[in-house]
């Protein structure tokens, strides 16, 4: 088989899982021999058929930024993934459970871009010029991946497991905000789920922004001013089901919930 017809076959496999709402399995344990390089084509693809089919790049993540995100998910480093059309939801809105297969949610310090930011070399100094906004953000984690069993190349090939985002409406200057110290707390149902600072995103969501910056100049892509850019959870994910609501309390930059029916 080309790598060509290998990348396909697995971007396939996973848009499958989509629609048939039954993850596969973990592809690095299907074919061992996968390189990173080969899961972020296999992403590519993915998005290259999701704008193809009108759903076009409106922001960017980065995942497994934070200690508790790694630990809970066993994987050690940092990765990238696209929100498309489609993937965004309002503030307060309620959500199909039955539209994912184990979704879970995370609270996010998010930037909202007023200028093109292009790596590879882009410093931090570079990064906050570059945002307009910081806003609060709950990003919806799915794995199309069975039991969320995900090596790094699972999840990469996997859109870095995103399956959505809420984009609070209070949005600040980044001057006017300590992003580092920001405390964000999660609560699902009322109930104190999770909590934590921007400095538990690699010391500052401001370094996951220049990571991602630089790291997808290194694939030629730059990231476009107007989009959203997720750096990463401040505490570990929460899973959620039917009939459950989140709310996350970023502080001066207000609460940010979402509510799930059956
Ligand atoms: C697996 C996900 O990329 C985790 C994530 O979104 C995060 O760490 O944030």
């Amino acid at each position: 088989m080309t790598e060509q017809t290998m990348i396909r076959m697995y971007a396939d496999q996973l848009a499958e899982a989509y629609v048939s709402g039954k993850p596969i399995d973990p592809l690095s344990e299907t074919d061992p021999g996968l390189t990173i390089d080969d899961a972020y084509a296999i992403q590519a693809a993915q998005i290259r058929d999701w704008a193809t089919s009108g759903r076009h790049v409106r922001g960017y993540k980065v995942g497994l930024t934070s200690l508790a995100m790694q630990r809970q998910l066993g994987v050690d480093q940092p990765d990238f993934g696209y929100l498309v059309d489609g993937m965004y939801h309002q503030p307060g809105s309620v959500v199909s459970i039955g539209s994912f297969i184990a979704p879970r949610i995370e609270p996010e310090i998010a930037f909202v871009l007023g200028a093109d930011l292009s790596g590879p070399g882009v410093t931090v100094e570079e990064a906050r010029r570059a945002v307009s906004s910081v806003v609060g953000a709950l990003e919806l984690i799915d794995s199309r991946i069975v039991d969320w069993r995900i090596s790094l190349i699972d999840t990469i090939a996997d859109n870095a497991s995103s399956a959505g985002v809420v984009v609070g409406h209070t949005a600040l200057p980044l001057e006017s905000l300590d992003i580092e110290a920001l405390a964000v707390t999660l609560a699902k149902n009322g109930e104190h789920a999770g909590s934590g600072t921007g400095a538990a995103v690699l010391g500052s969501p401001l370094n996951a922004l220049v990571w991602l910056a630089n790291t997808l100049g290194t694939y030629g892509v730059t990231l476009k001013a107007g989009s959203v850019v997720i750096p990463g959870s401040v505490c570990a994910a929460v899973p959620v089901g039917a009939g459950d609501t989140i709310t996350a309390d970023f502080g001066p930059l207000g609460s940010v919930s979402l509510s799930f029916s059956s």
